[in-house]
């Protein structure tokens, strides 16, 4: 988190009783929040009069009882005083459950457990957080149960967490202050294990595992200390409002003993849940209000918030700074593992009749190659000998980081938060860290086009700390192939190569050479400082490519296809900038033109579809079949993606690849000087194609 400038504006807000101050800053820029006069909190913390609290990458809330003033330095997104707020219904809740405390202490039973559920961003998390600051200052020492693998907040993104508040929630860091062992002494020590994914429906089986091994810690817990078991706990859920995901939750409130139940921010979920078999067994179901405060975090949001708790565990905060350290793990010193199913494939992929071999809590072995480079690794508490599925549910003892796998010397170069050797040598492996990056609904996207970049550091760094960018496409159709440009002699290749071998991990499963990775010529970069552009442009060619060649209205069954030939590659000509305008080009660019503005596929003025391109799902009378593939959709909308007609797909894509109009790139007179012009309208586009991709 930078400091706030010398030179930055501040401003004075005065709130009135039972007003709160919203604001929103980006990563880019830092506020600072002073109380001058009166009383006030941040998510039920008190802040402390003159103190100075710094915040970046934030959307947060200081509200007052009483009335306050606030000085803010620094530039805010967005900043404003509002007067209605769900505090009201937060301080009830606070005082029922606070009866419940004292009831079950004086019964030697265990207090209030309540669980938080509602849809993303309604504010669950804001809501955990402030009742458990209102427990803690009335001396309770609750546990939070963080069973939110996207948004983990108390150690790296995809574990699921308990902790022992025994002092209220940093107003800065958060919850992550736990997990700082110079803040945090070994009674609040969070205990953490590793999930590796971002819905707990993306592995119930094992998601219930780990509730299971959480509950048992619990009960260890609770039994040894009367003071934790009568304060109860705190559960934060991840964001749902399907029916069908309700399942987890089910097997949550059963197994952690759950209360009470919170439902923030929805009333069809509130009726959906009061209806379940737990409301009728003594589960009180309460609704609560989503506060107009809250805000819908992009994904981009997210995965910066994400890097930052990443960077935040390895190096501490700016305030608290921590050194990391840097350890070797020879590769026959080590075990590394990965829970679940080796492919994301939904079953409904596998071959007719076929079953799967393992469940999601078995245990594969990963042989170490480049695809770990940057991996974040979870040491277990296993030991080398520990067999099978045992080692699913272990807990986490730490996080490192792979910096480098040395294939040569069989090592791994790691960063750890404590110096010396790992503490134990199985390490769980997330192939999914991935995952993140990539569409959610990754198995209907066709074409994912994939930026890579050679920077070494695994979190965010403010603009960059890589120096070159290139573009690895993952075509998905009847032969899943991957294509990679690079506008500087290749010299991205080896890092595309890890970021293929860890997709070929997620599609098509662990240790999977996967489809073949095909280099490109393309047109270089002349100077050191256009490669961004050159991905954006060669990102805007290609989709603009593929969405051309589907213009054409949806091809009925019974339509013969002709395709026009495939144009030569000329990659010498490419790469040489030419002054003059190519005529076969723009002879080829006319009569593809013409096809598209045509309503009927334009059969008689173009060659007929070279016989190399036929495949099986052309009979004799020349009607083309739609393939048989997995993946194939059937909707017949104009969604560009959902009309392709998918025995289109082959030829397309080849010539897709051949065919590439670089004719505004090829003069070099309109390159200098475009270029840059280029950029904004190219971004624009990139962002246009995004979205539909998406
Ligand atoms: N009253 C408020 N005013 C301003 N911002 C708020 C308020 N309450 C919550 N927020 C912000 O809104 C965002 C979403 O809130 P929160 O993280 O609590 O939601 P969530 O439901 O836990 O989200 P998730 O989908 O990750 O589970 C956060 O950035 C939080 O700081």
């Amino acid at each position: 988190m930078a400091s706030v400038g010398a030179n930055q504006k501040s401003a004075e807000w005065v709130l009135g009783a039972g007003e709160e101050f919203r604001f929103e800053v980006d990563f880019k820029h830092t506020i600072e929040i002073k109380l001058k006069h009166g009383h006030a909190e941040y998510f039920g913390a008190e802040l402390g009069r003159e103190a100075s609290y710094s915040f970046s990458g934030e959307n947060g809330v200081v509200f007052s009882w009483e009335g306050c003033t606030l000085t803010v330095i620094g530039e805010c997104q967005s900043a404003y005083v509002a007067g209605e707020t769900p505090m009201d219904s937060c301080i009830n809740v606070h005082m029922a459950l606070q009866q419940l405390r004292v009831q079950a202490r004086s019964d030697s039973a265990n207090g209030p457990r309540v669980i938080i559920v509602g849809p993303d961003d309604s504010g669950k998390t804001s809501l955990a957080r402030t009742l458990i600051n209102y427990a803690v200052r009335m001396g309770e020492t609750p546990l939070y149960v963080d069973l939110d693998p996207m948004d983990a907040s108390v150690t790296v993104p995809g574990t699921v967490s308990v902790t022992p508040m025994s002092k209220t929630v940093d107003i800065e860091t958060g919850f992550m202050s736990y997990a700082m062992s110079s803040s945090a002494g070994p009674p609040d020590t969070p205990l953490v294990w590793q999930f590796g994914h971002e819905q707990p429906t993306d592995n119930a089986e094992l998601f219930n595992l780990l509730v299971d091994r959480m509950a048992a810690a619990i009960g260890r817990h609770t039994a040894n200390n009367s003071q934790s078991a009568t304060s109860g706990l705190f559960v934060d859920t991840r964001g749902f409002t399907d029916a069908a995901k309700c399942e987890t939750i089910d097997h949550a409130i059963s197994a952690l003993g759950i209360t009470t139940l919170l439902v923030v921010g929805s009333e069809r979920m509130y009726s959906l849940l009061s209806n379940r078999p737990f409301a009728k067994e003594g589960v009180t179901v309460i609704k609560m209000a989503r506060s107009g405060g809250t805000v819908d975090r992009s994904a981009m949001f997210r995965q910066q918030y994400n890097s930052r708790i990443i960077q935040q565990y390895f190096y501490g905060t700016p305030k608290e700074p921590f050194s990391s350290f840097s350890t070797v793990a020879n590769f026959q010193e080590i075990r590394i593992l990965r829970v679940g199913e080796d492919s994301i494939a939904p079953s409904s992929t596998l071959p007719l009749g076929e079953t799967r071999m393992l469940t999601d809590t078995s245990v594969l072995a990963v042989e170490p190659d480049e695809a770990l480079t940057h991996s974040i690794l979870a040491v277990t508490d296993a030991s080398m000998d520990l067999e099978g599925d045992s080692v699913a549910g272990m807990q986490a003892l730490g996080f490192v980081n792979v910096t480098v796998v040395d294939m040569e010397k069989k090592r791994l170069i790691l960063i750890s938060p404590v110096p010396g050797r790992l503490p134990k040598q199985v390490l769980l492996y997330d192939v999914e860290s991935l995952r993140s990056a990539l569409p959610t609904d990754m198995h209907s996207k066709e074409i994912i086009f994939i930026p890579i970049n050679n920077s070494n550091s695994f979190v965010h760094v403010e603009g960059g700390s890589g120096s070159h960018w290139s573009l690895l496409i993952y075509v998905k159709h009847v032969n899943p192939t991957y294509h990679y440009y690079d506008s500087m002699a290749n010299i991205n290749y080896q890092y595309a190569l890890a970021v293929k071998s860890k997709l070929d991990a997620i599609l098509f499963g662990a240790g999977s050479q996967g489809p073949p990775m095909i280099t490109h010529s393309c047109p270089q970069q002349e100077n050191g400082s256009d490669c961004g552009i050159f991905v954006i442009l060669y990102t805007d060619l290609l989709a603009r490519r593929y969405n051309d060649l589907r213009l054409p209205p949806p091809i009925q069954p019974t339509n013969r296809v002709s395709m026009p030939p495939p144009v030569p590659p000329r990659p010498r000509r490419l790469r040489k900038f030419s002054a003059e305008p190519d005529t076969t080009r723009h002879a080829a660019s006319i009569a593809l033109h013409n096809r598209r503005n045509s309503s009927q596929p334009q059969s008689s003025s173009l060659p007929t579809r070279p016989s190399t391109y036929h495949d099986s799902s052309d009979d004799s009378s020349g009607v083309i079949r739609r393939p048989m593939s997995p993946f194939v959709r059937s909707s017949n909308t104009r969604n560009r993606m959902a009309v392709r007609p998918a025995m289109l797909v082959a030829p397309v894509i080849e010539r897709a690849f051949w065919w590439i109009d670089y004719a505004d790139l090829c003069n070099p007179l309109k390159a200098r000087t475009t270029l840059q012009a280029l950029v904004n309208e190219h971004c624009t586009r990139y962002n246009n194609i995004a979205t539909s991709l998406n």
